[in-house]
């Protein structure tokens, strides 16, 4: 078990719906985590499982036809604990936070930078707004920022506009102006998915380099299980909208027992394995989500389904720290 004291985010039963044309998609339907300080909490599922309602929720981003139905997300500042979702999206109090305690970075590094301002002039705009660092120290520290993540000639580069900047050198920005307050929590969607391999291995040395030397907290939603294998130190695999299964890297990775989790590693490519390796595709496709089926979300696609599956299974400690939604989970244990 995680002493309270290391934990800088603790979701519970956290539900989050939308409504559209009158219609209810329960999009997170009782989710329940921690992201820890100085550890990375990768979330993985597929398309449509609900991982950036996830980082919404907790930003206070969500789109205007959702909200926070039940749950909560307490984030353990130095201060005492904030209830984020009860506090107002656009009200202060959140604004203060947001960007600078609790930051985020996304796949298209444009969402957050401006393309109509320097990127110096927008790490220097959240030093000033969060900070109060004006002038000649907020200019060196913007520097020493992007130096930080690997820009070369930053004395120069910091006046350039994000349009002269690479892909890469981009994102590298965007994770500057993230870190620029020295948050205490980084949330990552998919932040390299548009970038070729080797700018992908620099982005996550340095996000796990941030984690080690600053005791940042990562939120990292991802599809891929390589970048699982490589960066988390927890994992949280999400199906229509639950958590199904959740532990240590070394549970769900060694010891996978929920049969989606099992089903998205024999899924995917295993390095040194060779050509003729036996990789299975999981069948069909996510139920629609205005439509759900009654009882276990993945029962329809699922080889060990049996009729008890037709009712919600209840969560399940296998160990203190890893967790299943499977009636079935007793057999499937490996060795168990
Ligand atoms: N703006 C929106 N309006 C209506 N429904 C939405 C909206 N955003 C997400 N949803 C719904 O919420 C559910 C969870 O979606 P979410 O975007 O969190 O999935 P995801 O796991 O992040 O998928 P991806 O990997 O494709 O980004 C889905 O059923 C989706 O259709």
């Amino acid at each position: 078990m995680t002493a309270t004291q290391d934990i800088a985010i603790s979701v519970r039963d956290l539900k989050t719906f939308f409504y559209t044309n009158n219609r209810c998609n329960k999009a997170l339907n009782g989710v329940s985590f921690d992201i820890k300080k100085g550890k990375t909490l990768c979330i993985v599922g597929e398309s449509g499982c609900g991982k950036s309602v996830t980082a919404a929720s907790i930003m206070q981003l969500l789109p205007t036809l959702s909200r926070i139905e039940q749950g909560e997300i307490i984030y353990h500042a130095d201060r005492g604990d904030i209830p984020l979702h009860a506090l107002e999206k656009n009200g202060r109090h959140m604004r203060r936070i947001r960007g600078a305690e609790i930051a985020m970075i996304f796949q298209d590094p444009m969402t957050a930078l401006n393309p109509v301002y320097s990127v110096g002039f927008q790490i220097k705009e959240s030093l000033r707004y969060h900070m109060k660092m004006v002038g000649r120290a907020a200019h060196q520290k913007a520097i020493s920022l992007l130096k930080e993540m690997g820009i070369a000639l930053p004395e120069k580069r910091v006046n350039d506009f994000p349009h002269r900047y690479s892909g890469g050198m981009r994102q590298r920005a965007m994770i500057a102006m993230a870190m620029a307050c020295s948050p205490k929590v980084l949330i990552a969607d998919e932040p390299t998915t548009a970038l070729d391999v080797t700018i992908q291995a620099q982005i996550f040395e340095l996000m796990d380099k941030l984690k080690r030397e600053h005791g940042t907290g990562i939120m990292l939603i991802t599809h891929d299980m390589g970048v699982v294998a490589e960066l988390a130190d927890d994992v949280a695999v999400m199906y229509m909208g639950n958590i199904v299964e959740a532990g240590t890297v070394d549970e769900v990775l060694r010891q996978p027992t929920h049969p989606y989790t099992k089903a998205l590693l024999a899924s995917v490519p295993v390095l040194g394995k060779g050509r003729n390796q036996d990789i299975k595709a999981i069948r069909g496709s996510t139920p629609d989500p205005l439509n759900r089926p009654k009882g276990c979300q993945f029962a329809d696609r699922c080889d060990f389904a049996v009729a008890q599956c037709q009712t919600m299974p209840e969560e399940t400690r296998i160990t203190p720290t890893h967790r299943v939604m499977c009636w079935r989970y007793k057999e499937l244990v490996p060795n168990g």
